[in-house]
């Protein structure tokens, strides 16, 4: 099984529940307010529903999974900040102290952060360490990582999501850490997207105009050197991906296998997340996008995803800050779903 988790990961994700998802609509069409007054609301209980198998789903148990990873790339120049804000953020999140533990703290949501390659050597204990290789090789002179290791940070998102579907978990979100991921992200978004490399660089953490054109040489120079195959969405992971980003997709897989919704966060955790879909489709059926990113490419990678965000607060931060933020309106969405009364209740 070991050597096949992948694949029979990806084979066993099911469709969606469509008779519990055609019961959810009824439901919602019944509730006291004009038909389709709650908007995006309603398809999100009616997409929930289909992915839980529940008319009224219960989503009281969340857990943001922050995988973390280093990336050779930095070494291009291409962020604003040092890599070692990699390996001190990861001992933030471990004290509680950054955006995602703050927002997950006023939302009632947990935070597992997962090394699967940063370069940090001492991990706090809260930190789950499974570290693939210490940061990814720069992939302006050849390929971030083997198939291989590749393979690894991707079986190692699988067994995350199994294990929080057994400590009881009802809903994912998609966080990341790693400078230097949002180059390794466009790397991704012009794989699969195909556009021009320039349309699908943005500022990352804040590149000024000048990291902005080195960053697109870079990005280039990249796809140049290793050629990778937008068929093979494992051979694109390991050239021009990140072990963080494999994590991820692993992670979407996993969740999918187990009818575990996933709310994705912004650019990177959508590059990752269309990986996962490339590597198997059914896989889209259970993702929710929660926000806009400030990258200009994200819509894209939404649109070829068929996901509309339900937020815009200009973000750009990830960890997964921006899906936690959409906790209290999964909240309400299902709320509305379970405490309102329906116009049968009301004798019309
Ligand atoms: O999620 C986003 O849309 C997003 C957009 C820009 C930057 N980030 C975060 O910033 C880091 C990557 O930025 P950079 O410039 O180092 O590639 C990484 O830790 C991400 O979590 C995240
Ligand atoms: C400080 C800092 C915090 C972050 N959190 C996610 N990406 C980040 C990038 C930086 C630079």
């Amino acid at each position: 099984m070991e050597h096949r988790l992948i694949e029979e990961t990806i084979l066993s994700i099911p469709p969606l529940d469509e008779k519990t998802q055609t019961k959810a609509r009824h439901h919602v069409d019944n509730l006291t307010k004009p038909l389709g007054a709650l908007g995006r609301l309603e398809e999100v209980v009616v997409r929930l529903a289909g992915m839980t198998g529940e008319i009224i789903p219960v989503i009281d148990r969340k857990m943001t999974v922050v995988m973390c990873g280093d990336h050779g790339v930095v070494e291009e120049g291409v962020s604003a900040y040092p890599g070692d804000v990699t390996a001190l953020m990861i001992q933030n999140f471990s004290r509680g102290k950054a955006a995602v533990n703050v927002l997950s703290r006023q939302f009632g949501a947990d935070v597992r952060v997962v090394d699967v390659g940063s370069r940090l050597e001492e991990a706090p204990p809260d930190v789950w360490v499974r570290k693939v290789r210490s940061g990814t090789a720069n992939m302006a002179v050849g390929p971030a990582m083997t198939r291989e290791e590749a393979e690894q940070a991707v079986k190692i998102g699988i067994d995350v999501a199994k294990q929080l579907k057994e400590e009881g978990v009802q809903l994912v979100a998609t966080g990341e850490m790693g400078i230097g991921n949002t180059t390794a992200a466009s790397a991704l978004a012009a794989v699969f997207t195909e556009r021009e490399v320039s349309e699908v660089v943005g500022r990352g953490s804040g590149l000024d105009d000048t990291g902005l054109e080195r960053k697109c040489r870079v990005v280039k120079e990249a796809l140049r050197v290793n050629r990778p195959d937008p068929r093979d969405p494992l051979d694109a992971l390991a050239k021009v991906g990140g072990l963080e980003l494999a994590g991820l997709a692993g992670l979407v897989l996993g969740a999918a296998s187990e009818r575990l919704p996933i709310v994705v966060d912004g650019f990177i955790a959508t590059a990752a997340a269309l990986t996962a879909v490339r590597m198997a489709p059914a896989a889209r059926e259970y993702l929710l996008a929660s926000h806009l990113s400030q990258e200009p490419a994200h819509g894209w990678l939404l649109a070829e995803l068929r996901l509309v965000p339900l937020i815009q607060a200009g973000m750009r931060l990830g960890e997964g800050s921006g899906a936690v933020l959409t906790f209290p309106l999964l909240d309400g969405a299902v709320a509305t779903a379970r405490e309102m009364a329906t116009f049968a209740d009301l004798g019309l």
